[in-house]
């Protein structure tokens, strides 16, 4: 039988750790949700509280599952809090060194037993596996955003990762009713593998004028029938996640294929983040997204 989760820990209370919070809540297991600012902690609750409430009025749910749900869901003031948890997400910043920071601190607070993962979008898991005291139990579990409607996550072994902790793993997913797609551990793994190349030369076809922000989500959207344009995806990804994630396919894979394209570092050098700063590929500050090229 595979090792029982029960209670979850999420490090990262940005629009994935909500998104995890939201959806282990509402199967049921008790959630304790950290981050470096108290306040996003507060905004996170009430993300998740607003998201259900979608839910409700979409009659995904019912008012008592969100009820229920919200209280499963507690704060975590400090990494002492997760010692009574049996598995922890991370999914923090996408960069290398915040995460490793955040296992050397969390992993003396953490049970033997506990088993440790990453929601990365393309960082090595074996390589994160080896900064913590428990490679044999750490993988990555790959959520897609947005979390409480995409079916997909990825799980990925890192070199270390043991059967019991990857069967545990796997159960935990189906409890999400979330489909599971192994991936091996390269850069990005499969989807980002496959989309973010799609993303920056998206971004690459309007740095070379070859159309506006408009023409290029319109035609991927009419003409190849993606639900949101690349430019309106980046942007809701978050231009950092993907340009750190270009720059892992660069490094790791070694090919000019994926060099990052400029426009994309000006938008992140300019703090324009995407959605989540309310300016990228589109300005979200008025009623309606205005292209910004
Ligand atoms: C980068 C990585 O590592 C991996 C990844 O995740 S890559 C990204 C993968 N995701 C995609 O490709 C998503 C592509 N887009 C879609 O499939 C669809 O547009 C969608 C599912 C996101 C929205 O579908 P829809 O039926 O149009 O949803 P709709 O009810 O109109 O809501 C759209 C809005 O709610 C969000 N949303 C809807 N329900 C939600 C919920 N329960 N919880 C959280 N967000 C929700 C949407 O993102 C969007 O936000 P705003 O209203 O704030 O603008
Ligand atoms: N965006 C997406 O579509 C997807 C992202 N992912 C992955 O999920 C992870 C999170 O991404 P996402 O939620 O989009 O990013 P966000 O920027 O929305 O959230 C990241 C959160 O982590 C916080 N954080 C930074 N450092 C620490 C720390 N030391 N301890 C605790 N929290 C910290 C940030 O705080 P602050 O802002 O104050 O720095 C922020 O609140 C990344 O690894 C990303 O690659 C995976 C699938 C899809």
């Amino acid at each position: 039988m595979a090792q029982s989760i029960r209670k979850v820990g999420v490090i990262g209370a940005g629009q994935m750790g909500s998104g995890i919070a939201h959806v282990c809540a509402l199967a049921n297991f008790d959630v304790k949700i950290h981050d470096v600012a108290a306040d996003r902690i507060k905004q996170s609750l009430a993300t998740i509280n607003g998201n259900m409430a979608r839910q409700v009025s979409k009659k995904l749910i019912s008012e008592e599952q969100r009820q229920a749900a919200l209280q499963h869901i507690k704060p975590a003031a400090s990494m002492d809090d997760f010692g009574d948890c049996d598995l922890v997400i991370e999914s923090a910043t996408e960069k290398e060194d915040i995460k490793r920071k955040i296992f050397t601190e969390l992993c003396p607070s953490l049970r033997p037993d506990a088993i440790l993962a990453t929601n990365t979008s393309s960082l090595s898991i074996t390589r994160l596996a080896a900064s913590t005291d428990r490679p044999e139990k750490f993988i990555g579990i790959h959520f897609m955003n947005p979390v409480p409607l995409m079916e997909l996550v990825e799980l990925i072994r890192g070199i270390a990762t043991g059967d019991q902790t990857f069967e545990a793993s796997k159960e935990f997913v189906g409890k999400l009713h979330k489909t599971i797609a192994v991936s091996e551990d390269f850069p990005a793994f499969i989807v980002n593998r496959i989309l973010l190349p799609m993303i920056n030369e998206a971004i690459y076809t309007l740095y070379e004028g070859v159309g506006n922000v408009e023409a290029i989500d319109t035609a991927m959207k009419l003409g190849a029938h993606h639900p949101m344009g690349p430019l309106e995806l980046a942007d809701f990804i978050g231009l950092d996640t993907c340009l750190s994630v270009m720059q892992v396919l660069h490094e790791g894979l070694a090919d000019s294929k994926y060099r990052p394209c400029p426009l994309l570092v000006k938008y992140v050098e300019a703090g324009w983040l995407g959605r989540k700063t309310q300016r990228g590929f589109y300005d979200y500050r008025g009623e309606k997204p205005v292209p910004t090229r």
